[in-house]
Formats: C-alpha cells, sequence, structure tokens
C-alpha cells in the first residue's frame, strides 16, 4: 500500500515549497497525500490555528510534511489572537514531537556560498538535537497592563528524552550547550545530562558550553562540533545562526521525532518569508531535502532518500542557485533540475 503522507503547505512560501517538494516525492515513489490547513491559513478559513481535523489526518499519517506557517497579516502583539505559530506549536505537542533534528553539513558545491570563509567551514558535519515540547515555548504564560512572562520549566524525563536521543546520535562527541551560569533551569538540565551519561552512555565523550559562547563558536570552528544537544528557545536560535554555514537559510531541513510508532513531521527550517512569498524565487531545497530525511527516518526508504541528497548535490555542482544563493533559479528550476538529476 502506497505511504500515506499529510502535507500542512500553511502559509506564504510554505505553499510553494511543499509543492515543488511533493514533485520529488512523486519521481522516487508512490505516495498518497492529503492536505490539511495549518497556521495562518487555517485561521482564515476556521478561525483557529490547527483544525482537529488537521490533528486527526497528521495522527494517521505515516509521516507529515510542512511548509511554514505565519506572516504579517496575522501579525499581532495584542493577548489571546490567534496566531499562525501556535498551530505548529500544537501539532508538535499533539504528536509529542519532543526532539527536532537539525543536521548541518555544508554541501562542497556551496562552499563559496556562505559568507563564513571556506576553510573555516570546510569538514562541517552536525546535527543539533533541539528539545521540542518543552520549556519557554510551553510555560505558563501571563500577561497584565504592566507586566508579562514565559514560565520556562522542563521536568526530569523531559531533558532524560531528548539526552538519550543526543547520545545515540553521537558519532564523536556531544556538545551540551545551556546556560547554566544564570538560570535554574539550565542548572537543572545540566545535571540530568550528566546523570545520562554516566548512567547510560559513558563511552560518548561529552562537553558543555554556555550558549553565548556556543553562537560564537559556531561561526568561528563549526567543523569542532558534533552534536549539539539543546533546550526548545537556544535550539531555535542557534539553527538559524547554523543555516549560514549551508549557504542559506533555504537550504536546511529538519525531521521532528517523538516516540517509536508515532509519525514524524518533516519541515524547512525557514519561515514563510513574507518578503519573498508569491514570487516563485524560494529555494525549495530545504523542504526537498526534508523529503529525504521523510524516507529515511519516516518510512525507512533509506535508497530514495539518499536518491534525493544526491540529486540535490549534482543540480548545485551543475550550476543551481536561487537568489539565496546569489544566483537567479526560480522555484520551478530549481525543482527541475533536481528532478533532471533523479
Ligand atoms: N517552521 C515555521 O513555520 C517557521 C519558521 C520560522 C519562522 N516562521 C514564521 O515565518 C514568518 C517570517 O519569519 P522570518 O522572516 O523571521 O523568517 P523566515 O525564515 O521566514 O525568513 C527570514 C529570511 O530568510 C529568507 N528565506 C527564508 N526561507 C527562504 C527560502 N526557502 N528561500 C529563500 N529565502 C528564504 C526570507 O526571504 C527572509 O529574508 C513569521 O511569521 C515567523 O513566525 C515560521
Ligand atoms: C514558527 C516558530 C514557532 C518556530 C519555532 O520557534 O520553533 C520556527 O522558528 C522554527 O524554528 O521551527
Ligand atoms: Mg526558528
Amino acid at each position: 500500500m502506497a505511504h500515506h503522507i499529510v502535507l500542512l503547505p500553511g502559509d506564504g512560501i510554505g505553499v510553494e515549497v511543499v509543492a515543488a517538494a511533493t514533485q520529488v516525492l512523486d519521481a522516487v515513489g508512490e505516495f498518497s497525500y492529503e492536505k490539511r490547513l495549518i497556521g495562518g491559513a487555517a485561521i482564515d478559513a476556521t478561525g483557529g490555528p490547527l483544525p482537529d481535523e488537521t490533528v486527526d489526518a497528521c495522527q494517521g499519517a505515516d509521516a507529515v510534511l510542512l511548509g511554514a506557517v505565519g506572516g504579517p497579516k496575522w501579525d499581532s502583539t495584542e493577548a489571546g489572537r490567534p496566531r499562525p505559530e501556535q498551530g505548529l506549536l500544537g501539532i508538535r505537542k499533539a504528536l509529542s514531537l519532543f526532539a527536532n533534528l537539525r543536521p548541518v553539513k555544508p554541501l562542497t558545491a556551496l562552499l563559496d556560498a556562505s559568507p563564513l570563509k571556506r576553510d573555516r567551514i570546510e569538514g562541517t558535519d552536525l546535527l543539533v538535537v533541539r528539545e521540542l515540547t518543552g520549556g519557554m515555548y510551553f510555560g505558563r504564560k501571563e500577561r497584565d497592563a504592566d507586566r508579562a512572562s514565559d514560565e520556562n520549566a522542563y521536568t526530569r524525563p523531559e531533558v532524560e528524552r531528548i539526552a538519550r536521543v543526543a547520545f545515540r546520535a553521537a558519532r564523536r562527541k556531544v556538545t551540551n550547550v545551556d546556560k547554566m551560569n544564570v538560570l535554574e533551569v539550565s542548572r537543572f538540565w545540566r545535571e540530568v545530562v550528566l546523570d545520562v551519561h554516566a548512567r547510560e552512555f559513558p563511552n560518548v565523550v561529552v562537553d558543555h558550553m554556555l550558549v553565548d559562547n556556543a553562537a560564537m563558536q559556531l561561526v568561528s570552528a563549526p567543523s569542532t562540533f558534533d552534536v549539539i544537544v539543546t533546550d526548545n528557545m537556544f535550539g531555535d536560535i542557534l539553527s538559524d545562526e547554523a543555516a549560514m554555514i549551508t549557504g542559506s537559510i533555504g537550504m536546511l531541513p529538519s525531521a521532528s521525532v517523538g516516540e517509536e510508532g508515532t509519525p514524524g513531521l518533516f519541515e524547512p527550517v525557514h519561515g514563510s518569508a513574507p518578503d519573498i512569498a508569491g514570487r516563485g524565487i524560494a529555494n525549495p531545497l530545504a523542504t526537498i531535502l526534508s523529503c529525504a530525511l521523510l524516507l529515511r527516518h519516516g518510512l525507512g526508504l533509506s535508497a530514495e532518500a539518499d536518491a534525493v541528497e544526491s540529486a540535490v548535490d549534482r543540480a548545485l555542482e551543475g550550476g543551481l542557485r536561487t537568489p539565496d544563493l546569489g544566483g537567479d533559479a526560480t522555484t520551478d528550476q530549481a525543482t527541475r533540475a533536481v528532478l533532471e538529476q533523479l
């Protein structure tokens, strides 16, 4: 039976890059698709960012492919207004997708597309393991006329399970990133990571870095990292920074995964890019590479995943460059360049 994939295009360029990526999926296999609403598109159609039907469909899928949510149309600082981003946070929580894996590996063809010097980034092959369903994103929120707060809390099981994902993924070492010199929640986080290390993974090298230093080391010596494990907020910020090692935020894929047996959600790291939405010039490669992660980790189709990744590689070797990479290829042309290599 064909694998069943729920598509959540969302808003802005999310719609454009998901349409591109499904063409690539169709070139490597047979899949049944079900398109559902999320984000601003869902607010417009139903009043809320995450309709029940979307959650139900995702729960019944083999894997979920998401574009992006959000945009100025729904941006408001007013308390209590529905926001597109709540849809994304809601589906991550509903599927218990506690681990967000963001691999950062500059492709040879793009070593000169990064603003970082070639000799700095050469050899970089790191993985950001971002905790995705806890911390400041999901703590108690309070607001009155003169004060507002977002609680930043983690429980022991939440830290233990993300630490295990990181230690299992390590080839050389795990770098735990926190802010333990200031935050109580970070001191607790680090203690739990150390416990898991001592009890379950004593043979893996572990080191610890404060997040401000990690932000600096990511651009000065990215190839010294292997696996970075960090909380929801720090992981969000550090992975956008790390994207520039690959040349563009339009290149960075991600996999959001939970416990065995629950469908994974695969999504580019970038957002809905309102500044270029509707112009047909978004780089679809982050989403196409997210499809490779979907094939490999979501559906167990490793050969197909390898084929997609090497087609992207060859298309770039052949000169493919969208505007974010300094060229003028459109989304369509980029997609066709990948399809031609398949
Ligand atoms: N996963 C998601 O759904 C997600 C992620 C990040 C931001 N957002 C939302 O997207 C909206 C815009 O956020 P933002 O501007 O801070 O971040 P963004 O990632 O949408 O855009 C940042 C910059 O990168 C460029 N860019 C992003 N993706 C690109 C691509 N594929 N090809 C070429 N250029 C690309 C944009 O044009 C923009 O200049 C906000 O509403 C935000 O909440 C959603
Ligand atoms: C849109 C937003 C909620 C989201 C996040 O902060 O997790 C995005 O920035 C991401 O990185 O996936
Ligand atoms: Mg982000």
